[in-house]
């Protein structure tokens, strides 16, 4: 059953058109990729799904509330990753998860949710003091703070190393597993064909093309394309894995 519908999406900045017609559909409990150039209108679109941007036009359905009628019960079922404005400075970490959820109006074990992040260990730091990392899985945590069915992450792995870029990645799993619906956007190919079910390729504002990562593949290969160069067995990531481990680096 789809738990996100969008049909016919555009939205226009002045004379300029970022999301063109946009149409999909989000299945419950998958993670589904928006992937795109920079300027191809990931952003926007994830942004009005999210009730945060005024559409132009088009119809958007989470969870069988109209966007238009129902935005304040959108917003109950979703999760939505903090800008780190939003992180009051003086505030450590289970502080903030406390207050959010106060805001939320609902009851949390910070420590337990703190946990679930490996962040246990910087409750009592304050968010500044994080690195990449850390200030990325905090973010994410706090999506989950209103157990959402659905969470929205825009490019959450963008400057981590290798090693936090997978425990991020074990992390979207879990709560994959855990039954949470999942839309994300990334730069990272390997990412999304690790992670998504499906996803969706986004190019000056419309889908050019829709489907599972595998299917994808397997049509281009079908369409006669070959790699100019044989791909060997492993790349440099594994490498620089295998040379430096996968624990985590920033304690
Ligand atoms: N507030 C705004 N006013 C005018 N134009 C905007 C505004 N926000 C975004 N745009 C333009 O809309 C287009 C789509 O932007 P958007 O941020 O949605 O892209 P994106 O696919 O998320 O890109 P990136 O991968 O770089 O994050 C871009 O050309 C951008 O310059």
């Amino acid at each position: 059953m789809a738990i996100i519908s969008v049909q016919h999406l555009v939205k226009k900045y002045g004379d300029f058109t970022a999301v063109n017609d946009l149409s999909f559909e989000v299945e419950e409990g998958e993670v589904f990729g928006l992937l795109g150039p920079n300027g191809a209108g990931k952003t926007t679109t994830l942004e009005i799904i999210e009730t945060l941007r005024e559409k132009t036009s088009g119809t958007v359905i989470v969870d069988g509330k109209n966007l238009d009628t129902h935005p304040n019960e959108i917003k109950k079922v979703i999760g939505v990753q903090l800008q780190a404005a939003g992180f009051y400075p003086n505030l450590n970490l289970k502080e903030l998860i406390e207050l959010f959820a106060g805001l939320y109006n609902v009851k949390t074990d910070a420590m337990t949710l703190l946990k679930s992040v490996n962040l246990e260990d910087k409750a009592k730091n304050k968010f500044k003091e994080l690195s990449g990392g850390q200030k990325q899985r905090f973010s994410i945590a706090t999506t989950i703070i209103n157990k959402p069915k659905i969470i929205f992450l825009d490019e959450p792995t963008t400057g981590l190393d290798p090693q936090a870029r997978r425990n991020l990645w074990d992390l979207i799993r879990e709560l994959k597993a855990s039954g949470t619906t999942v839309v994300i956007t990334t730069h990272y190919m390997d990412e999304a064909e690790e992670l998504c079910d499906r996803v969706a390729i986004v190019d000056t504002g419309k889908i050019i093309s829709l489907n599972t990562p595998d299917t994808l593949i397997d049509n281009l290969i079908a369409s006669g394309f070959e790699r100019k160069k044989k791909v060997k067995e492993a790349n440099l990531e594994d490498v620089f894995i295998a040379l430096t481990g996968k624990e985590l680096r920033e304690g």
